[in-house]
């Protein structure tokens, strides 16, 4: 029997996908679960995929399986289970044999491996959920490009296309890859979270119900704001709920869960210091929406919210400034990580490569790209293109954080994308004072606008 291209690991939502899309290319996968009843029942349900599927009970199986020099996909939870399973598999393969971490590994831990491992290994990220992995999601690689060609013929076969193109790239070296997917999910929670946001105005604000929010996004999909996101939210508020013959939106309990990449990404940000106001904004709503018991508490004391006046074509606009906002600084992000850690990032090939298959696709992807492509050093809220929608929106982004805050209603990261603004287009800042304040205090020198001169002290130093 004919050894298979590649082997797999971890058959749960993700791996399971992976491996019946690998083994739909055409392409012969091996793959192992460490629960062998999944494996089995893997195979069982593999129907005529399952001539491409080598199901097997041992990793010594599993290896002897694959033609060498091996290539064997990791898809299990991200940190220690990641470590223990290259443990359980290092000792069975040979030199050259290469793992390929494809869960939402720490970048950190990824360079760690990448310097521990005595063995070819790449660090790839992979979005869109179960759909994306089982028909086409975008692979953000990072590795030694030699590495990267032995298993590219496999990764741009069952990876997403944009208009034929593969969305499937090395990004760089060692994390790379893992870094890109991390800001990838850094600006999937700032979208989601504006979404929200939008939400909750037309909820409490403007008393409309789940469904007929579902029809306005269902509308915007058609627009600018045409995305995945903005689908995936439509669903959402549309589903109906059998038990409650109402939507399902309104039993669906209103803490977020988290598996640590937007956190990442704002850890990684403050490293950087580079401003990430709306992703980190995110990442602290999906904080505060855990508190639920305080949040009870809280409302019986202080609650009660005022209906708004907004129109919903002003959210609408609203939220394709706060989008491009929260795009932008992911970027940025990206081109100061470059830098950091001398990856050769390049963001309109990472723009490309999110245009399909991942969570983030959307048609102003496409834009960015291109934008990207003339003026690879720009910034999105710079580039023509993009200034001009800015410049059309940002008063109905300024109205609705109004608007929301004098009613009552939280829309932290709106307001974190109109603060961002505001703070991008002063040319004279406030940080004079801090300045002023941190030589009063600590003697840390300032800088005169007049001279140039550096170092220089207030009256003060001489006290
Ligand atoms: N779900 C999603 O939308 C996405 C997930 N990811 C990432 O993909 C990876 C896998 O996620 P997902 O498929 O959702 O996870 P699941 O929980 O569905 O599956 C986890 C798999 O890993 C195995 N596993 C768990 N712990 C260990 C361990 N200690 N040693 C060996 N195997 C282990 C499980 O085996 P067993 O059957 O024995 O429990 C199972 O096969 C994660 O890093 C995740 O962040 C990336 C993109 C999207
Ligand atoms: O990587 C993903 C999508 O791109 C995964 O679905 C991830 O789990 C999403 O992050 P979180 O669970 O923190 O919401």
């Amino acid at each position: 029997m004919a050894k298979a291209d590649i082997g797999l690991i971890g058959l749960g939502t993700m791996g399971s996908a992976l491996a019946l899309n690998i083994a739909e290319k055409g392409f012969k996968v091996a793959v192992w679960n460490r629960t062998t009843a999944t494996t089995h029942e893997f195979a069982r349900e593999a129907g005529a995929l399952a001539a491409n599927i080598v199901a097997t009970e041992t990793l010594e199986d599993l290896v002897a399986a694959i033609d060498g020099p091996r290539a064997i996909i990791l898809m299990v939870p991200a940190g220690a289970p990641v470590d223990q399973q290259i443990a359980a598999l290092d000792p069975h393969l040979d030199p050259d044999d290469m793992v390929i971490d494809a869960g939402n590994a720490n970048f950190r831990d990824t360079i760690r491996r990448m310097t521990e491992l005595s063995r070819p290994f790449l660090g790839i990220g992979v979005s869109g959920g179960e759909d994306g992995a089982r028909h086409g999601p975008a692979i953000m690689g990072g590795g030694d490009p030699a590495h990267w060609a032995r298993v590219e013929p496999i990764l741009i076969a069952i990876a997403a296309k944009f208009e034929g193109s593969p969305c499937a790239n090395l990004m760089g070296e060692n994390g790379a890859g893992h870094f890109v997917k991390a800001v990838h999910n850094g600006i999937e929670y700032a979208d989601m979270q504006l979404i929200a946001e939008v939400y909750g105005i037309m909820r409490d604000g403007l008393s409309m119900a789940a469904p007929e929010i579902g029809k306005r996004f269902l509308q915007w999909d058609e627009g600018r704001l045409s995305s995945y996101l903005i689908e995936t939210s439509a669903a959402v508020a549309c589903a109906h709920d059998e038990a409650t013959d109402g939507p399902l939106l309104d039993v669906i309990v209103d803490a977020a869960g988290q598996k640590g990449t937007g956190r990442w990404t704002a850890i990684e940000a403050q490293h950087l210091g580079t401003p990430i106001p709306v992703i980190e904004a995110a990442v602290a709503a999906r904080n505060m929406s855990a508190q639920r018991p305080l949040r009870a508490d809280l409302a019986e004391r202080f609650g009660g919210v005022d209906t708004l006046d907004i129109s919903v074509e002003t959210l609408e606009a609203a939220l394709t400034c706060g989008k491009i906002l929260c795009y932008a600084q992911g970027f940025d992000m990206l081109r100061a990580a470059a830098v950091a850690f001398e990856w050769s990032l390049k963001p309109e090939v990472i723009a490309r490569n999110w245009r399909a298959g991942c969570i983030i696709r959307s048609a102003m992807l496409d834009d960015m790209a291109a934008a990207f492509e003339a003026a690879p050093e720009t910034t999105l809220m710079a580039a023509p293109y993009f200034a001009d929608i800015l410049t059309e929106t940002i008063g109905a982004l300024r109205a609705t954080v109004i608007a929301a805050n004098g009613a009552g209603l939280p829309v932290p990261a709106m307001s974190a994308a109109l603060a961002y603004f505001d703070t991008m287009r002063q040319a004279r800042g406030t940080a004079n004072m801090i300045q002023g304040q941190r030589d009063y205090f600590g003697l840390h020198g300032f800088v005169r606008v007049d001279s140039g001169a550096m170092d220089q002290h207030g009256p003060w130093a001489d006290d």
